[in-house]
């Protein structure tokens, strides 16, 4: 199936220009696309892999990716999408957060596989070195500055107030397109909705710079949707926050989980947007869906996909031994790296390796409020040791409860968790 086709299908496109004539230019050519990404912090989200993915799709499909790393316009800050203006961050954080987004893009797109392994570019080698005077009579000049009012990134800002810098920033993002027009061939950019101002921009800028000239410029744009969820909270925001690519910021079982939670109402949506299953496989997903909501099949599919997209799958057997052990209470066989992972979040008491009385333990790690109510907490049978309920009062922990020898899981009640580590 042709490329435009399967992502229309999966309810991929917001958005192209000329629709018919892009059609026809991906199937007579090998295209060269792009998508740009900011370094706005030290790793990307899970809002970046919508556009991430349809660079693989492209790729899939034949044609040649181009991952192009903000270091200039991270240095400016995109008005697309937002009503307040940012605050900058130093260079030397910039930089750095570039370095970060380069590493993380690398694992994604794939940067070797022959005739359309995908390029990275960073902006910042031509913005960089610009001086100013070329940039208001080479770029400058080709924008009308009632085109830019025009603009929904602009226009939306007028009122609460916008700087000339971020005034600024669709030309820059136009002098991107047209860069990679000339060095690459690159004749087609993606990107989010919100970038449709900035994409059709830099078309408009490709043009009328040469406009002298007689051959035909072939150059389109496409955006993906904006991401909806059928409870109307946003996607990839939850009480814990951000939900990042990095494994050090949200772990490959935080990462599982998040998918696994997935609305019945959004879980076929989602396994068409980010995965790579084809119709046959998704009707029997809806199927389990339909009848089964209870086993979570599509969810379950969801997650493993993602977490092996995005982390491999080492992370993910690891996130569903976590997952499983968490669910079924015992933990016996879990390792300290697992224990770390599956309760990160969990109140941490350090303790040292020698025995110590349960009722001491309970008061130390601050799990119950006095010897009086650990004595009751125990005789209450509200007190778990990796799992397994304690109503010895005398009951002394020892080296037996060390999960791999560093931790013990010490609940209380249903499910207050808090972990001892012992060093
Ligand atoms: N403006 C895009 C990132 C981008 C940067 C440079 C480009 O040339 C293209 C896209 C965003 O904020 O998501």
């Amino acid at each position: 199936m042709d490329i435009l086709q399967d992502l229309e299908n999966r309810g991929l496109i917001q958005q192209t220009t000329d629709r018919e004539a892009l059609q026809k230019h991906l199937n007579d050519n090998q295209v060269t696309l792009y998508c740009g990404f900011d370094p706005t912090a030290d790793s990307l989200h899970i809002g970046h892999l919508l556009p991430i993915i349809m660079l693989k799709r492209f790729q899939r499909a034949g044609h040649k990716p181009i991952a192009l790393i903000g270091g200039g316009t991270g240095m400016i800050g995109d008005p697309s999408g937002r009503s307040t203006e940012r605050s900058l961050n130093e260079a030397s954080v910039v930089h750095e957060y570039s370095e970060q987004v380069k590493l993380q893009l690398a694992k994604l797109v794939d940067f070797d596989n022959g005739t359309n392994a995908a390029v990275a570019r960073n902006n910042h080698d031509w913005l960089g070195h610009m001086t100013v005077i070329d940039f208001l009579r080479d770029a400058g000049k080709h924008f009308g500055i009632n085109y830019m009012l025009g603009k929904e990134s602009v226009s939306t800002r007028i009122e609460q107030g916008i700087s000339y810098t971020e005034f600024s920033y669709m030309i820059l993002q136009s002098l991107d397109f047209m860069k990679l027009y000339e060095e690459e061939n690159c004749t087609l950019q993606i990107g989010g909705s919100d970038q449709w101002g900035n994409i059709t921009a830099g078309m408009e800028l490709i043009r009328r710079s040469r406009e002298n000239e007689d051959d035909d410029i072939n150059v389109f744009g496409l955006t993906v949707p904006l991401i909806t969820k059928a409870d109307g909270s946003k996607f990839g925001k939850t009480a814990g926050g951000a939900i990042w690519l990095d494994p050090e910021k949200t772990t490959p079982y935080e990462f599982y989980q998040f998918w696994i939670n997935t609305d019945d109402r959004d879980v076929m949506k989602f396994l068409r947007y980010f995965t790579f299953l084809e119709e046959d496989e998704l009707a029997e997903l809806q199927t389990a869906l339909d009848k089964h909501p209870e086993t979570r099949l599509a969810q379950k599919r969801l997650a493993e996909e993602m977490t092996v997209m995005v982390h491999s799958q080492g992370a993910l057997e690891q996130a569903q031994k976590i997952t499983t052990s968490l669910f079924s209470g015992d933990l016996k066989d879990l390792s300290a790296g697992d224990i770390e992972q599956g309760f990160k979040d969990v109140p941490t008491f350090e303790a040292s390796k020698d025995d110590v009385g349960l009722i001491d333990l309970l008061v130390n790690a601050s799990i119950s409020s006095s010897k009086r109510q650990a004595r009751e907490d125990i005789q209450n049978g509200a007190i778990y040791i990796n799992g397994e309920r304690q109503q010895d009062l005398q009951y002394v922990v020892n080296e037996a409860d060390r999960i791999d020898n560093q931790f013990t899981v010490i609940r209380r009640g249903k499910k207050k968790y808090f972990l001892v580590h012992f060093s």
